[in-house]
């Protein structure tokens, strides 16, 4: 009614007005308009039918943005990406990273950009082109063929075990060290991290209404006592590294992180500003655990069930495999150019169902605008991937899974039907792990369809597809079969691994 007042009296000039609102009371924000059965990301999809593509609300005191299709979310990451590359501190988030000394929950800061800048470079340092990280890889793939051999014919929850192969190639890079089975710090590690997922970045009340901390809350005392385990952990970590660390070999993530921090220390020109603590050396550690773990065994997990779901796809993958590859060999890194009908599975699973369909919020740094909205400084902005994974405009059948559609005309090379596809997000905030979950991605889903075809136990219902939204859209708990394929119970491969 305002901006109609406005315009009619010609104070708002053309393209400078805001975002449609969903109705909102004074400290409660839009809460009562919020509540719903359905997750936040299809509930913010629904809402585009009353309100567009883009509108606001107000959570509490904050404003937030959400964006629901790709042209906007384009010019907000990637045009205007250092406008909008804040994040909003939150109780949970500020509590899991020490107020923000981390990268990826930190907000926009010279800090910020020397530490993503130096873990970039020793991601890079052990990424595509260099052997290690296949060998890494392919160590942990073998490790959990063997597990699915014993325990073939037999329904298990891969959850945990690739959970196990996920955390142990982080944990190469992290610490140069692994897990075995059972080991008692790893089994404290799978639940500190579950408790964490649960409880942190939920929007749950107390990140909208800090004062509630005064409060007794379950979510925070467990959110809490998860933080405190893994504290425990990385601070031992770190002590052994301290002990052996030598200036003239670098052998992981941790041993780059001391590195900057004595050159900081040392007063060294290029990092004597962004005042590199040790909080920032653990907070960081802490973020490519929190973010590199949950979020590839989701993916695993997700890619498992949508081949129980469609054993056409599964074969069709095999058939690709034993052409390519055969049987005499593992699979490697650089068959990844020629097995387009794998690639392309990948791509759906992270369309279908992307594991955090709202990115992480960001803030705008100051006044500016999207599209034909004006935005406002500190206005946080969720992008509804979702929405845009899932656009009708874009996608045809978007809700059918269909691998099929990110192969070229020919079905023997790759393509990207459509802009509307952003799993690892794009600009300045882009997932900075991007490089390493698809190397695990492509590997782990080669060498167990290679081996194995993944099917239901007698009498059990398929994978629930929906999923339970937290800080990472998961599926729910299920059990599958690994078989042996044909001919390859004699295998010499097989054998090995
Ligand atoms: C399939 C697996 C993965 C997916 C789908 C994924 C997706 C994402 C997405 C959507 C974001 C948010 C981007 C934004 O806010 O605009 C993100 C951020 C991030 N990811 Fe990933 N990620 C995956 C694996 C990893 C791995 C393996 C690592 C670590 C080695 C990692 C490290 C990070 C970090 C540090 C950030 C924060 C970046 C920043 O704020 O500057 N991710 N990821």
């Amino acid at each position: 009614a305002l901006y109609l007042k406005q315009k009619m009296n010609g104070f708002v000039p053309a393209g400078n007005r805001s975002p449609p609102s969903l109705p909102s009371l004074p400290i409660i924000g839009s809460l009562m308009s919020l509540v719903s059965d359905s997750p936040p990301h299809i509930f913010f999809q629904d809402l585009q039918k009353k309100y567009g593509d883009l509108y606001s609300l107000m959570m509490g005191s904050h404003k937030l943005l959400i964006v629901n299709n790709h042209h906007h979310a384009k010019e907000i990451l990637i045009k205007k990406g250092k406008i909008f590359a804040g994040r909003p501190r939150t109780v949970t988030t500020d509590l899991l990273t020490r107020d923000g000394k981390d990268i990826a929950f930190a907000d926009y800061s010279s800090t910020w950009k020397f530490h993503r800048k130096m873990v970039h470079g020793a991601l890079c340092m052990f990424g595509e082109g260099s052997v290690s990280i296949e060998k890494i890889i392919c160590r942990e793939a073998s490790s959990m063929c063997e597990v699915l051999t014993e325990s073939q014919n037999s329904a298990v929850d891969l959850g945990p075990e690739l959970t196990r192969a996920v955390t142990n190639v982080v944990c190469a890079l992290c610490f140069n060290s692994s897990y075995k089975r059972g080991d008692a710090e790893f089994e404290s590690m799978l639940q500190y991290s579950q408790g964490i997922v649960d409880t942190v970045a939920k929007d749950s009340l107390v990140d909208i209404f800090p004062w509630l901390q005064i409060f007794p809350n379950k979510d925070l005392r467990i959110l809490r006592q998860c933080i405190s385990i893994r504290d425990k952990l990385l601070q031992k970590k770190y002590e052994e590294h301290k002990v052996t660390y030598s200036d003239n070999v670098q052998r992981d993530l941790l041993d780059a992180l001391l590195r900057a921090k004595r050159s900081s220390e040392n007063n060294n020109s290029s990092t004597r500003d962004v005042g590199l603590t040790e909080d920032h050396v653990l907070m960081t550690v802490g973020d490519i655990f929190g973010a590199g773990v949950e979020t590839t065994t989701t993916v695993l997990k997700w890619s498992i069930a949508y081949l129980v779901h469609n054993p056409q796809v599964q074969r069709k993958i095999q058939e690709e495999l034993d052409s390519k590859i055969g049987k005499e060999r593992h699979p490697q890194l650089s068959d990844r150019g020629n097995l387009p009908y794998l690639e392309a599975t990948i791509r759906e699973v992270l369309r279908i169902r992307p594991v955090s369909p709202l990115l992480i919020p960001h803030v705008a740094l100051q006044d500016s605008s999207v599209g034909e909205y004006t935005v406002q400084k500190g206005t946080r902005v969720v992008i509804n991937l979702w929405s845009l994974h899932h656009d009708e405009k874009e996608w045809k059948n978007p809700e059918l899974f269909d691998p099929g559609r990110f192969l070229n005309e020919e079905g023997d090379g790759l393509c990207c039907p459509s802009g509307s596809y952003l799993p690892f997000g794009a600009g300045v905030r882009v997932c900075l792990g991007e490089a390493l979950a698809k190397m695990e991605l492509f590997l782990f889903l080669a060498w167990i369809l290679q081996r194995f075809t993944l099917e239901m136990p007698t009498g059990q219902p398929l994978p629930d597809l929906q999923g339970k939204f937290g800080v990472v859209l998961q599926p729910k708990k299920f059990k599958v079969v690994a078989k042996v394929r044909a001919d390859w119970e004699k295998s010499p491969l097989m054998q090995h691994c």
